[in-house]
């Protein structure tokens, strides 16, 4: 019979890292083979069923992300940048498959995670969720039929806790919004206006982002023209979302050629 791929988790005890954890354990498809927290974090050690307030499920936490991950087929890592740009090159090594949904990478990181991928899968997505990635297809399609006389602005709202602005779904809608239009997203994206700022840049594509409570992710891409306005909206209400996306890349990279691939891929979409 046929073992089911292992999975690692990082950051077992975060907000992502208990919904994932969650998730796997309640798969018929994957085994939970570790869960990762920073040395010095009070869950590691501890069974992490119990440290979720449960019952305890046989696991403990570990600080050995070296260990862990060399029994993995996949790793699922929503973390930091700095914890996944390090988990890439641990993936790599064990040729596990990375689900990567940490969100405010910079140029340097993607860099040492395209030369993790030359080794294994990496899957990576600013949003795992099957709802937005079907509105980054028609936020392309809807950029592609409207010309430069109707504005793009993308709006997203998210939790207190959340640190990286604007969020990795809105660089997602932008980016789609962008190539819809057949221009650079660095070329006219324009973010964090404040101040006399002018009018509006024909072509801009803007961002702004609202921050409070318990908000789990919304985003609205609105097309406003000359009497009429177009709005695309995605609201989560639960981040299961989220988490059921991530295990299905980790079971769909399974076999797969090491290379770097998006939810589209994973999808089908
Ligand atoms: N792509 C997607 O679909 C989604 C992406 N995200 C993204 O996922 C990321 C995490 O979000 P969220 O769960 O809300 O954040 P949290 O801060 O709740 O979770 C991050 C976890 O990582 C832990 N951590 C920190 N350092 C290490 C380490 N060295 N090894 C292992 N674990 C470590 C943190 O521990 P400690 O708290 O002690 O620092 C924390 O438990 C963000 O970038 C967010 O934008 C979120 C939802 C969906
Ligand atoms: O930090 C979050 O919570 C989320 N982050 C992702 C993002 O930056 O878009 C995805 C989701 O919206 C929740």
């Amino acid at each position: 019979m046929e073992t089911l791929p292992g999975i690692v988790i990082m950051g077992a005890s975060g907000r992502m890292g208990r919904m994932l954890t969650h998730g796997v354990l309640q798969s018929d498809k994957a085994r939970l083979i570790g869960c990762v927290e920073k040395p010095g974090h009070p869950w590691v050690g501890r069974d992490v069923g119990e440290a979720m307030g449960g019952p305890r499920v046989g696991l403990h936490v570990t600080d050995d992300a070296v260990s862990a991950i060399a029994q993995a087929q996949a790793v699922i890592d929503f973390t930091a940048p700095a914890v996944t740009v390090a988990t890439a090159e641990l993936a790599a090594q064990a040729r596990a498959v990375h689900v990567i949904g940490t969100t405010g990478l910079g140029d340097e990181d993607l860099k040492r995670l395209k030369a993790a991928a030359r080794h294994a899968v990496v899957v990576r997505a600013g949003n795992m969720s099957l709802g937005v990635n079907l509105l980054v297809q028609l936020t392309r399609k809807v950029a592609a039929a409207l010309d430069e006389d109707f504005d793009i602005e993308v709006v997203e709202a998210h939790h207190r806790h959340k640190v990286d602005a604007p969020s990795g779904t809105a660089l997602m809608l932008g980016q789609a919004a962008a190539e819809g239009r057949g221009v650079a997203l660095s070329e006219v994206e324009d973010r964090g206006r404040d101040g006399i700022t002018g009018e509006r840049a024909r072509g801009a594509i803007g961002f702004s982002s609202i921050r409070g409570g318990d908000i789990v992710g919304e985003h609205d891409v609105i097309f406003a023209g000359a009497g009429e306005r177009i709005l695309l909206r995605h609201v989560a209400t639960d981040r299961a979302v989220f988490a059921r996306g991530a295990l299905k890349a980790a079971l769909w990279g399974q076999g797969q050629r090491p290379g770097e691939y998006d939810m589209l891929d994973v999808l089908g979409l």
